[in-house]
């Protein structure tokens, strides 16, 4: 999100899409590998009784693994949501590869993503019990259809416990007629906020979103992105933009995988010369703390 929205340039030559060996079959989604997987997937416990609210008052198992962050990447890969190339990012900086959740846009895909967002915040609950949430909320543009997604997802995952999960986003331009306003959905004012975004690189765009959600009422409890880049948040040195985060807003910043996931899956299926690059950029840009 963000207004000072810089071009996404493409290289001279074409963005790259990796080449697979196998796309997955049609339905393969990753619930369904999750639930095929060799240690099924154990979450969530069936609830002895109806919870209305997305509190979390006792202790829950978490999931034994972790499955669904290779699958994710197995199908960002195959719908070439991740390329390589040169790209123009919000920050200005010059990245080998760029995520592009715009392509969740067929309904297996974005089931996908919904499920993988979903496993991930239940997993931070399951080691958290106290945390708790009202709603998601999408930055515009690409948090909108995600927040939307993870709200599916969880209530597919737990339909006892997320049957009431909420979800709105904001408007990029204040709407001054009909509805009229910035913010779309259920109102934050009070509620206890995720924020459910495609990536972090920088952290403007989350800044952005925390000044949106204070300035509606709402309170910050977490971040949750789809990849973190593990990138500095100052071009000249300092912490990780998600470090810069954690420490501003003292909240949990999750992420379904991260630039370390995403470099240990690359092997064999891009091109050396591109895997080059991208590790070159961690060590120009990268940051973990
Ligand atoms: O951590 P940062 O350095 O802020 O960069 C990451 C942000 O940049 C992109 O948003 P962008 O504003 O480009 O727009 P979009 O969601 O409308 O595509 C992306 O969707 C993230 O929100
Ligand atoms: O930093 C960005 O602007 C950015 C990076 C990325 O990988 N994907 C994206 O949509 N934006």
């Amino acid at each position: 999100m963000g207004m000072n929205r810089r071009t996404l340039i493409p290289a001279k030559t074409g963005a790259r899409r990796p080449t697979l060996a196998k796309k997955p079959p049609l339905g393969q989604s990753i619930n369904h590998q999750f639930k095929n997987s060799q240690r099924p997937f154990q979450w969530p416990p069936t609830p002895k009784k109806k919870i209305q609210t997305t509190s979390f008052p006792q202790v829950l198992q978490p999931p034994p693994y972790f499955p669904y962050k290779s699958a994710f990447l197995q199908a960002c890969l195959s719908a070439s949501v991740l390329i390589f190339g040169t790209f123009t990012l919000k920050s200005g900086r010059q990245s080998p590869y760029f995520f592009n959740a715009g392509l969740f846009h067929e309904a297996d895909l974005l089931h996908d993503i919904s499920i993988a967002f979903a496993q991930t915040l239940i997993s931070h609950i399951s080691l958290n019990p106290t945390f708790s949430f009202d709603i998601l909320f999408g930055p515009a543009y690409k948090g909108v259809p995600l927040a939307t997604a993870v709200a599916l997802g969880l209530r597919e995952l737990d339909p006892q416990r997320f049957r009431k999960v909420q979800y709105s986003f904001n408007r990029k331009e204040i709407k001054d007629h009909g509805d009229g306003g910035a913010i779309v959905g259920a109102p934050l004012k009070g509620k206890k906020v995720v924020i459910v975004d495609d990536v972090i690189t920088a952290g403007t765009a989350m800044r952005e979103a925390v000044e949106i959600i204070r300035g509606q009422g709402g309170i910050l409890v977490g971040v949750m992105v789809a990849l973190d880049r593990m990138e500095r948040m100052r071009d000249d040195g300092g912490g990780s933009a998600i470090g810069e985060v954690k420490r501003q807003y003292g909240v949990p910043v999750l992420s379904i995988v991260d630039l370390n996931d995403l470099i240990g899956t690359l092997g064999g299926t891009v091109k050396k010369e591109d895997v080059r690059r991208v590790e070159e950029y961690k060590r120009r840009y990268g940051a973990s703390d």
